[in-house]
């Protein structure tokens, strides 16, 4: 492709174009006048990734009808210079008005990109717009930024580059102007005979005949005079018929269609009052109290989250506290319970489906044991997913998350991140999926990288449930206790050390975790924006991650089924056991010199909680105590296992989640090798000290 992108922005006045042009081109830039216009006219150039932006700042303008000097040259710019992107400015908290120039634009071009300026001001008053909703209802990318303080640019920038490309193919609204279609549509037709019209987009050129449009009017009748008597003809045959000129039924159907986007994508929410939010701020951002309070807050969020998910950990704590009917509760009602229940009967319902259509066993097999199972590892992730962004959004949208950003700053600043990225790492807990995918809330591209190759450190649930097993085959409470704390202080020095080092690397290049802080007001959630959040944000992974887990779940399942001799009845016989035998002799130096160990490392890659149900499967034996009574493991050789399973790669889901926020193979091929490195060298330490210790 062509490396240079020419870009014209366009905007109603005041939207914020020319601040969001310096701010984009800063000193490259230069002023000159349009050709025999008194108009200034400023163009500059800014490069991403090694493709040059060059900018033109359109004069501001409400319409796109030639009107004034400043309508027509924006017009005739996009019409005879054909600039690869036009972007629309449109400001978030005048969309009503501002966005009738980008559904103009629509009519004249299908490069756009819009962005909804000034979005920090409408955040101040409480005006959501849902952002994913106005793009879909408009067909173009539709990006929020904030000129002033810098935000959005990053993704905005993609988004040109995108419609450049074509990557993003922009579908434009459907937007239907009643009677007057019925004439454009004749025109686009007739208007093939006028060489002359060629100039022009098709479509937009019918319109304006319909419309009439002074500029095009003397051109028409000077170039195509029958054509533009038969416009006449039509316009006063609509005016007859209808009672109002062809123009103004052309504006309401605009105006109309723009108020219907506008009831379906802005929220306006209730602010509490100034004092109210003094109030709140005198303690939350108090150092100490405000720290604690708002760790309560979030202690207490990710908990529920989780609980509900899947009754851990406040089912464990029913259990100590001999409250058995509350875990009980807990044990049947968890969501992914309830998910893993309805897709074990689907998949139940799709066997005996297949086994009536009389396919072949082998085939049903593949499809029910193989396939569809990948489908339920995506599945899997779902409620955690949509809870978590239930949660991130109630914390967004009380205006909670911007205090916690702003007390924790300090401290995350020193492994390199800032304050906003407590929330995501902590969530790592739980899984670090939504850990990672949580990154997005954080500001720059540098912080999001940062943050989502920590978060998989993080011990996770899943993981959390294999070190258990492992610990039961350790007698002595204690020493159980003390190895698990051990390995949990370790993970999170680990963080400390590689977020430190890591940061300190990249600071070359770029700048400080910056965190601007505004804080809006606190308001009462809304549950139509959290709602708006969670539900796209699960889309998004599902869209994003969905694919790759599949895709490997289902090849991990079959290389589990399969083997040489095809479908395979225990697992000596798979593929997966020869690859597992070819894995051993690497683990031997850690102690883990089974195939057994290996084939459940393998299956851990694609979900940690698999690490113990595999090593039943290949032992043959009914609980994981037994299983690994068998094994002969000694103490050495469980704190090995134990360090490595806590480190060695992230799951496929979690790798799924990290490629879609990076956007990168080479990274997160990095990732999976950090973490193999680590987890090697530490197990393998681990194994010769335990070893010295206890001949
Ligand atoms: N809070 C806030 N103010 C902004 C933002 N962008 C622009 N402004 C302010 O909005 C006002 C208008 O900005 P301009 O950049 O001059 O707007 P413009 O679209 O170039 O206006 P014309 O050239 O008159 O068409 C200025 O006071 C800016 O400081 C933003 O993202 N947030
Ligand atoms: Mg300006």
């Amino acid at each position: 492709m062509n490396n240079v992108v020419r870009v014209a922005l366009l905007g109603a006045p005041n939207v914020g174009k020319s601040t969001l042009f310096n701010t984009l081109v800063g000193a490259h830039r230069f002023v000159g006048n349009w050709p025999g216009k008194t108009v200034d006219r400023y163009e500059g150039e800014l490069e991403h990734h090694g493709i040059k932006i060059r900018i033109v700042d359109l004069p501001g303008t409400y319409s796109l009808s030639a009107q004034s000097e400043e309508e027509e040259i924006a017009r005739d710019y996009i019409i005879h210079e054909k600039p690869d992107v036009v972007v629309v400015v449109v400001n978030a908290i005048a969309l009503e008005t501002t966005l009738y120039l980008a559904v103009q634009a629509l009519e004249l071009t299908s490069r756009i990109v819009i962005l909804v300026n000034k979005i920090d001001v409408a955040e101040k008053m409480g005006i959501h717009i849902h952002i994913e909703k106005l793009s879909s209802l408009l067909g173009v990318p539709v990006v929020a930024v904030s000129a002033l303080h810098r935000s959005g640019l990053h993704e905005a920038i993609e988004a040109i580059i995108n419609v450049a490309r074509g990557t993003y193919h922009v579908r434009g609204p459907s937007l239907s102007y009643g009677i007057i279609d019925y004439y454009i549509s004749h025109f686009e037709k007739t208007l093939e005979s006028c060489e002359a019209s060629s100039i022009f987009p098709r479509r937009w050129l019918a319109l304006k005949l319909v419309e009439g449009d002074k500029h095009i009017d003397a051109i028409m009748q000077e170039k195509c005079p029958e054509l533009y008597s038969e416009a006449l003809k039509s316009r006063k045959q609509i005016m007859e018929q209808f009672g109002k000129s062809p123009d103004l039924i052309v504006a309401s159907s605009r105006y109309e269609f723009i108020s219907k986007v506008i009831d379906q994508v802005i929220y306006k929410g209730k602010l509490a009052t100034p004092p109210l939010t003094e109030k709140l701020d005198n303690i939350l951002l108090k150092p100490l109290i405000g720290q604690l309070t708002l760790f309560i807050i979030l202690a207490f969020l990710i908990g529920l989250v989780l609980t509900v998910n899947t009754g851990f950990p406040i089912k464990q704590i029913a259990e100590a506290l001999g409250l058995s009917a509350v875990a009980e509760f807990l044990e049947n009602y968890s969501l992914s319970g309830i998910v893993a229940f309805a897709f074990n009967v689907l998949s139940e319902q799709l066997r005996t489906f297949l086994i009536a259509l009389q396919l072949p066993d082998w085939l049903i097999s593949i499809i029910v044991d193989g396939a569809f199972a990948g489908v339920g590892a995506v599945l899997s992730f779902l409620p955690l997913i949509f809870l978590v962004f239930i949660a991130f959004g109630f914390l967004e949208d009380t205006g909670i998350m911007s205090r916690l950003a702003a007390v924790y700053h300090e401290t995350m600043v020193k492994f390199g991140l800032s304050g906003k990225a407590l929330m995501p790492l902590l969530l790592g807990f739980g899984c670090n999926v939504p850990a990672v995918m949580g990154t997005k809330i954080l500001s720059t591209d540098r912080e999001k990288f940062l943050a989502s190759f920590l978060a998989p450190l993080i011990p996770c649930q899943a993981r959390l449930v294999v070190l258990l097993m492992l610990l039961s085959l350790i007698p002595n409470p204690v020493i159980a206790g003390l190895l698990l704390l051990f390995i949990y202080l370790y993970s999170f020095i680990l963080v400390g050390i590689l977020g430190y080092l890591i940061s300190r690397y990249m600071e070359k290049t770029r700048e400080e975790p910056q965190l601007i802080i505004e804080l809006p007001p606190y308001h009462l959630p809304s549950l139509r924006v959290i709602w708006w959040y969670a539900w796209d944000n699960t889309l998004h992974f599902l869209k994003k991650a969905g694919i790759i887990i599949f895709a490997i779940s289902t090849l991990m399942s079959l290389l589990l089924m399969l083997g040489p001799s095809g479908i395979v009845s225990s697992v000596e016989g798979s593929y997966a056991y020869s690859i597992s035998n070819l894995i051993t002799p690497i683990l031997t130096p850690i102690g883990l010199d089974r195939w057994e160990v290996a084939l459940s490392l393998l299956s851990g890659f694609l979900a940690k909680e698999s690490i113990a149900s595999t090593l039943l499967i290949a032992t043959g034996k009914d609980t994981p105590q037994v299983a690994l009574a068998t094994l002969n493991i000694t103490l050495p050789q469980i704190v090995s296992f134990m360090l490595f399973i806590n480190l060695y790669t992230p799951c496929v889901a979690t790798l799924s989640a990290f490629y879609s926020q990076v956007k990168s193979a080479k990274y997160t091929v990095l990732l999976i090798l950090t973490e193999l490195f680590l987890a090697y060298v530490s197990a393998f330490i681990a194994f010769k000290i335990f070893t010295l210790l206890m001949p």
